[in-house]
């Protein structure tokens, strides 16, 4: 059983103001670990170091205790809010799902991705349609853990439900540990397994 670990993390961006300070946190396969702080308070900054898209100034994100490697596919996967960031917008979706190897089509039947999608560009489909194939792409034999940054934010009610509902039957499946974040409590209270809030452990 894998476990991802922050380790007395600290991150600023500019030298006079610390972001995080000392922050510990980690995730276990097979948890959905909520991380709730109010807008603008380090969230995404957490979920990019974890992800690897931002170095901490101190500390140690590994799994397992051991370091993890930077080249090749990256275990640990940050999903956005809006797909469209991490969406190359001159691919079509079929190019885009296969950038990180076989199509999975047990995958697409859970995510709800239809076959007529996979000859468009991103901005010929919708929000929520664009979130399940970021969603897909991030899922491969070597993810081991996802951070979802306010995934489901833009979106309808029931289309959020059928995102969540898929993301829950593939982080099982695949024993593959979460780490949540939102400013929705109602949310995290609704489908995490446990809910840090972020000001309750970061000394800054
Ligand atoms: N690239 C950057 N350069 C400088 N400051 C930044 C940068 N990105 C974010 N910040 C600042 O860092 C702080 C934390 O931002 P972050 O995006 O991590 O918050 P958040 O909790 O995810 O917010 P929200 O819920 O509104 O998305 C904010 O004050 C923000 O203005």
């Amino acid at each position: 059983m894998s476990i991802l670990q922050a380790k007395n993390i600290s991150f600023q961006y500019k030298k006079d103001r610390m972001i995080l300070e000392d922050v510990n946190f980690s995730v276990n396969c097979g948890e959905r670990v909520g991380l709730v702080a109010k807008s603008g308070y380090g969230k995404s900054t957490l979920a990019k170091i974890l992800a690897g898209h931002l170095t901490q100034t101190k500390g140690t994100i590994s799994i397992d205790e051991k370091a993890i490697e930077k080249k090749g596919f990256y275990p640990v996967q940050l999903i956005y809010q809006h797909p469209e960031k991490s969406i190359n917008p001159k691919w079509k979706m079929k190019r885009a799902l296969k950038e990180n190897g076989d199509i999975d089509i047990n995958l697409l039947e859970i995510l709800g991705i239809k076959d007529i999608w996979m000859d468009r560009y991103p901005n010929e489909l919708s929000g929520g349609e664009l979130q399940r194939i970021a969603i897909a792409r991030s899922i491969t034999k070597d993810t081991k853990f996802l951070i979802a940054d306010e995934i489901t934010a833009m979106l309808d009610g029931i289309t959020q439900a059928q995102i969540w509902q898929a993301l829950m039957k593939i982080a099982e499946e695949n024993h593959i540990g979460m780490a949540i974040i939102t400013h929705n409590k109602a949310l995290a209270e609704q489908i995490c397994t446990r809910i840090v809030y972020l000001e309750e452990i970061n000394k800054r």
